[in-house]
């Protein structure tokens, strides 16, 4: 690999779970939870180009190229580094869209961190989370690349070690928007605030579920299937649900339990992202 083409990874996040505290006059929610990263999740390829042209070179079914968070995020870059050159950008989809897995805000990480090196720009993590926050509530996190607690909107992140288990994820076939969930009337918004040692102790619950449920019955029904294996949970504003297992071949085994037709996949938490450690490689 030279210095002008550039193939990095855009993991997974999960919420471990998400709590709602409390609503903002701008109608955003302020949140605690904790995000934790998958070994799994898409890549994309850059290719400087020494003329202004930004190109995404793969179409992403039902998101217009202008509007794709990998072209807002590299547009945001050039704006705010003053750089003068261009890419051409490929991106390897896997990850369910509007699944609660954080897919868009993790292209969009990684176009603020594959570029920024690529241009030589030389932000810092900081300056490209303060780019990435105006993108998304979960850019930030994918930016600094470590396993944190969340407060605020979901930008005041506190980075934690945690046990690095195998989670098998299953993805209902649909798309949940996160939006009309944070402004489903029915949403409980007054959840006390924890603290990590609390949850560490009791655990928490994702306070978007019943109205996930209630919305979508498919939902509804994969979580009460996987609870047959597993204490299945959600991430973010769904649709993905999750369990935990101590190795990949439990996780494996309950799996192939699973009809055929349910999307599925098997992955590590890492408390590293995918991406910083693919970054430190090239170092
Ligand atoms: C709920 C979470 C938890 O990780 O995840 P997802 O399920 O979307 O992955 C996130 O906070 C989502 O982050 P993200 O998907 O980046 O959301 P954004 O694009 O910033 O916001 C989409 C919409 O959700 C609402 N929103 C989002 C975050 C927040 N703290 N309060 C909100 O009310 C707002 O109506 C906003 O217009
Ligand atoms: N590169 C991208 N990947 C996925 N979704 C994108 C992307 N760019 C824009 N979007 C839009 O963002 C929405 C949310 O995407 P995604 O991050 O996959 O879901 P979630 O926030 O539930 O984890 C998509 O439905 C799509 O309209």
């Amino acid at each position: 690999m030279n210095s002008t083409t550039l193939s990095l990874p855009a993991p997974a996040k999960l919420n471990l779970f998400l709590h709602i505290t409390g609503r903002r006059a701008n109608g955003y929610h302020e949140l605690q939870t904790l995000f934790q990263f998958l070994d799994y999740g898409d890549t994309l390829h850059f290719n400087r180009r020494d003329d202004d042209q930004l190109q995404l070179l793969t179409d992403l079914p039902g998101v217009d190229a202008e509007d794709n968070l990998i072209m807002r995020a590299a547009r945001l870059l050039r704006e705010a580094s003053g750089s003068q050159l261009g890419a051409d950008i490929r991106l390897e989809k896997v990850l369910p869209m509007g699944g609660g897995i954080g897919g868009g805000s993790s292209d969009a990480a990684t176009t603020l961190l594959g570029l920024n090196q690529l241009w030589q720009t030389g932000l810092s993590l900081e300056q490209l989370a303060e780019l990435g926050i105006r993108l998304g509530a979960d850019v930030p996190v994918f930016v600094h690349g470590k396993a944190a607690w969340a407060e605020g909107v979901g930008e005041q992140l506190t980075p934690v070690e945690l046990d690095e288990p195998w989670f098998l994820v299953v993805a209902p076939d649909c798309h949940v928007s996160t939006a009309e969930i944070f402004s489903d009337q029915r949403l409980t918004r007054d959840t006390s605030p924890i603290t990590l040692a609390a949850f560490r102790e009791h655990g928490g619950r994702n306070d978007c579920l019943p109205v996930v449920t209630t919305r979508y019955p498919e939902i509804r029904n994969t979580l009460i299937l996987l609870n047959k294996y597993c204490e299945a949970k959600m991430t973010g504003t769904g649709s993905c649900l999750f369990g935990a297992f101590p190795n990949e071949c439990e996780a494996d085994k309950v799996r192939a339990r699973l009809p055929a037709t349910l999307r599925s996949f098997v992955a590590r938490g890492c408390n590293v992202s995918p991406l910083h450690r693919a970054l430190q490689k090239q170092a």
